[in-house]
């Protein structure tokens, strides 16, 4: 397996890229550690696609250099890139047995027959295939097909990564959630370098160790599910990760004050502006509270989601989103209280940090 560098690349679809705008993929500059299990997270068309060909040599980029453990790739074509790769529809010989199918990859690279018998039969096991081994793949189901295109992702342990491109798209609900707890075990046992694309954030949050999120053609941020759930860096990580997604009201700052409509809060410290004209204050849903004290709230919709429930109000005319406990009881009259140190400021969309 091997580390990722992704050298200051940009990749541009159209000839001639100009501004920022042009390109598909804004400037990526990180290196992926050996080992790390990776999810490439954002809505359709932020460039997850265009990131993931370019690791895997589908796609050269328009600027920078990818390394593979210090070794420059960008030129070196797929195959010479040594990765496994497993797409949203299933790629498989459906002339060939389920059992042919997964050795494939291994007799091609002229592995030992013992040694193919041993990790295919690891493999069925995993995908729960092994009473299919002998029947030819084109009687299977789409989902079967897509775990035996799994399973050829994972047979080969001699890869620099495996890339998983939205790999569960065709995979029923109850089975999603098996397969993707036994990536996650594999990852822990064989320490893959793996990179998983998708747009769900239940897929990204319980699959991956650090989630990259995407928006518009950038990595907006690098974290672990709790970094993005506690501090997210973008206002775009506080909507789309989370449900509901974070609450962002326009505001203004003086000093260590934060004003939003009529209503002031204290921070306690000086966040960072730099004279920015877009400021918003950032807070989640689960971090505010209500009660006698506090500020003025006028609620309009109590949702019960099971455990929890979902308070929909207005606060200092913005539209807001409160999550209680169940047994959390509303008073009449209610207030709200904010959490101070739940409290993102962000400049011109992205988090900033305490003046001094
Ligand atoms: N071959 C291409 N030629 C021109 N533009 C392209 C090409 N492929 C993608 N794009 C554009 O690049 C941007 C990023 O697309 P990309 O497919 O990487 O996004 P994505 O996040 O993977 O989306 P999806 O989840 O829908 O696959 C989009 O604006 C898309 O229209």
């Amino acid at each position: 397996m091997a580390r990722i560098t992704l050298d200051h690349i940009r990749h541009a679809y159209g000839p001639n890229p100009k501004t920022d705008k042009d390109y598909a993929l804004k400037e990526v500059d990180h290196e992926w550690t050996d080992g790390g299990a990776y999810a490439l997270l954002g809505p359709s068309g932020c460039g997850k696609t265009t990131l993931l060909n370019i690791i895997s040599g589908l796609l050269q980029p328009s600027h920078g250099r990818i390394l593979f453990g210090g070794q420059d790739v960008t030129t070196l074509s797929t195959q010479a890139r040594n990765i496994a790769q497993v797409f949203q529809f299933p790629v498989i010989y459906d002339t060939m047995t389920v059992y042919d199918n997964l050795a494939f990859p291994l007799r091609n690279r002229g592995v030992p027959e013992a040694d193919v018998d041993r990790r295919v039969r690891e493999i069925l096991e995993m995908i729960d295939l092994s009473d299919w081994a002998k029947r030819k793949a084109q009687r299977l189901t789409a989902d079967q097909k897509q775990k035996i295109s799994l399973g050829r992702g994972l047979v080969r342990n001699d890869v620099n990564a495996i890339l998983f491109d939205e790999p569960l798209t065709v995979i029923d609900p109850h089975m999603k959630w098996v397969l993707r707890s036994q990536l996650k075990r594999l990852h822990k046992q064989f320490g893959f370098t793996m990179v998983y694309v998708t747009h769900d954030q239940t897929e990204a949050l319980t699959f991956a160790e650090k989630v990259v999120v995407m928006y518009e053609g950038e990595i907006v941020q690098i974290g672990t599910p709790a970094e993005l759930f506690e501090r997210p860096s973008h206002t775009f990580v506080g909507y789309f990760i989370g449900s509901p997604g974070m609450n962002v009201m326009p505001a203004e700052v003086a000093g260590s004050t934060v004003k939003i409509g009529s209503e002031t809060i204290n921070l306690g410290y000086a966040p960072k502006t730099n004279g920015a004209a877009k400021i918003e204050l950032g807070i989640r849903p689960e971090f505010i509270r209500l009660g006698r004290e506090g500020m003025p709230i006028s609620i309009s919709k109590v949702e019960d989601i099971g455990r929890q429930k979902i308070v929909r109000a207005r606060f200092a005319d913005q539209p807001i989103a409160i999550v209680l406990a169940e047994d959390v009881e509303i008073p009449t009259d209610a207030r709200a209280s904010f959490d101070l140190d739940a409290i993102s400021i962000y400049a011109g969309s992205w988090r900033v940090g305490r003046e001094g």
